[in-house]
C-alpha cells in the first residue's frame, strides 16, 4: 500500500458509506479554502480589514473541521442524515454571506460560490429542505445586502443591491426546484430497485421451493445433494438419502377430495421437518414422493432418524373439514458408497421403498 493510499485511509476511514460522506465533505473543505486564499487576495487588492478577515477564515475553515470531526468520529451517524448536508449548506451560506459583506466591489464572485454550494444538496436532499435552505439562503443574504445597502451605500449601492437580490430571488428557487426534481428521481429510482429486490427474492423462491409444501423442489434437492457429495469426498464423511413415499395415497384424493389430499401434503411435510434434525433437509421429489438428505450421518443414527420420522407420521391425524385424515409412510434408506454415482445411491433407495411397499408399508427398509 502506498504513502498516498495509507493517509487517504486514515483521512476517510474503511467503510465505503463514511468514505463517500467524507469525500463530499473534504470537497467542500477544499471549496473552502480556495475562498479563503481568493478572499484573502481580495483583500489585499481592496485594502480591506485583515482582522476580519482572519477571523473569517478561522469561521470558516473551523466550521468545516468540526463537520468533518463530527462525521469521522461517527457521531453523526444518530441523525437521519450522517453527511449533515443541510448543516453543512447552511453553514457554508452563512460564510459566503459574510464574505458577500466584506468584499465590496469583488462581491460578484460570491454568486458562484453560491450556486455551488446549492448543488452539494443535489445529491442527498428531500424537496423540502431543498425549498427550505433556498428560502433560508434568500432571507440570510436579502439582510445582508440591505444592512450593507445601509451602512457602506458608497460601495454597495442600494439599487444595485436589489438587483442583486431580485437576482437572487430568481436563482435561488430554480435550484430548489432542480434539487426537488432530482429528489423525486432518486425516490423513485430507489422504489424500484427495492421492488427488483423483492421480485428477485420471490424469483428465487419459485426456482428453489415446492409451492404447495414450501419445501426445498427436486432442482433444489439435487443441488443440495450435489454439495453434500463434493463435502463427503473432501472430509471423507457418510451421508445418506432416503425416498419416502406415502401409502395409499391416491384413497386420500379419492375418499375426501384433491383438495384434502393437498392439505394432507402440507401436514405431511410439516411434521416431516419436524421429526428431523435442522441439518437434514427434507424435498418434495414429485407427486407424493420426498426424499430425505442426511448430511454427514451413517447407518445406524439416519435409520433411527427414519423410523422417528415415520412413527410421528402414523400418529399424525390431518383435520380435512369433513374428517380427520390419517395417513403413513413407506421408506427406502440407504448410505452413499463412495465409489457410486448420486443416480446410483438414489435407484438403490428406490429399490428400497419398493421393499417397504411390498412389504406391507409403512415401514423402513435398508440395506
Ligand atoms: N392432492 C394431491 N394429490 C397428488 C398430488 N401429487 C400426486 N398426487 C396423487 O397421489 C396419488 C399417487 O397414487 P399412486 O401412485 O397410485 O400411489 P398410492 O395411492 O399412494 O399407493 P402406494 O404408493 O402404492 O401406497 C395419485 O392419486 C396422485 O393424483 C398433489 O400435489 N396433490
Amino acid at each position: 500500500m502506498s504513502h498516498l493510499q495509507r493517509l487517504g485511509g486514515l483521512w476517510l476511514g474503511s467503510e465505503p458509506a463514511q468514505r463517500l460522506r467524507l469525500r463530499q465533505t473534504s470537497l467542500a473543505m477544499v471549496l473552502m479554502l480556495v475562498s479563503a486564499a481568493m478572499l484573502h487576495h481580495g483583500i489585499a487588492l481592496t485594502h480591506g480589514d485583515r482582522g476580519w478577515m482572519w477571523a473569517w477564515t478561522a469561521y470558516g475553515v473551523g466550521g468545516m473541521a468540526a463537520v468533518y470531526a463530527a462525521i469521522r468520529s461517527g457521531w453523526s451517524r444518530r441523525f437521519t442524515d450522517p453527511s449533515l448536508t443541510a448543516v453543512q449548506i447552511a453553514f457554508a451560506l452563512s460564510v459566503a454571506a459574510l464574505a458577500y459583506a466584506q468584499v465590496g466591489p469583488l462581491r460578484g464572485a460570491v454568486f458562484p460560490v453560491l450556486t455551488l454550494i446549492l448543488m452539494f444538496g443535489m445529491f442527498q436532499l428531500r424537496a423540502r429542505s431543498a425549498y427550505g435552505l433556498a428560502f433560508y439562503a434568500l432571507l440570510v443574504f436579502g439582510a445582508v445586502m440591505a444592512a450593507m445597502a445601509r451602512l457602506r451605500p458608497e460601495a454597495y449601492p442600494p439599487e444595485f443591491e436589489l438587483i442583486h437580490f431580485l437576482m437572487l430571488a430568481f436563482m435561488l428557487p430554480a435550484v430548489a426546484v432542480l434539487t426537488a426534481r432530482l429528489s423525486r428521481i432518486r425516490w423513485r429510482l430507489s422504489q424500484q430497485r427495492e421492488e427488483l429486490a423483492r421480485a428477485l427474492a420471490q424469483l428465487q423462491a419459485i426456482a428453489t421451493r415446492d409451492e404447495l409444501t414450501g419445501l426445498p423442489n427436486r432442482r433444489q434437492m439435487q443441488a443440495l445433494m450435489d454439495q453434500e457429495l463434493l463435502r463427503s469426498l473432501r472430509h471423507h464423511h457418510d451421508f445418506c438419502i432416503a425416498v419416502l413415499d406415502l401409502d395409499h395415497f391416491k384413497h386420500v384424493n379419492d375418499a375426501h377430495g384433491h383438495a384434502a389430499g393437498d392439505l394432507v401434503l402440507r401436514a405431511f411435510a410439516q411434521a416431516g421437518q419436524a421429526a428431523l434434525r435442522a441439518t437434514d433437509v427434507l424435498a418434495r421429489w414429485g407427486g407424493e414422493e420426498f426424499l430425505v438428505l442426511l448430511p454427514d450421518t451413517a447407518m445406524p443414527l439416519a435409520l433411527a432418524g427414519m423410523e422417528r420420522l415415520r412413527q410421528q407420521i402414523a400418529a399424525l391425524q390431518t383435520d380435512v373439514g369433513s374428517a380427520k385424515v390419517a395417513i403413513t409412510v413407506s421408506i427406502g434408506l440407504t448410505g452413499h458408497r463412495r465409489a457410486d454415482t448420486l443416480a446410483q445411491t438414489l435407484a438403490r433407495a428406490d429399490q428400497l421403498l419398493y421393499r417397504a411397499k411390498a412389504e406391507g408399508r409403512n415401514r423402513t427398509c435398508t440395506d
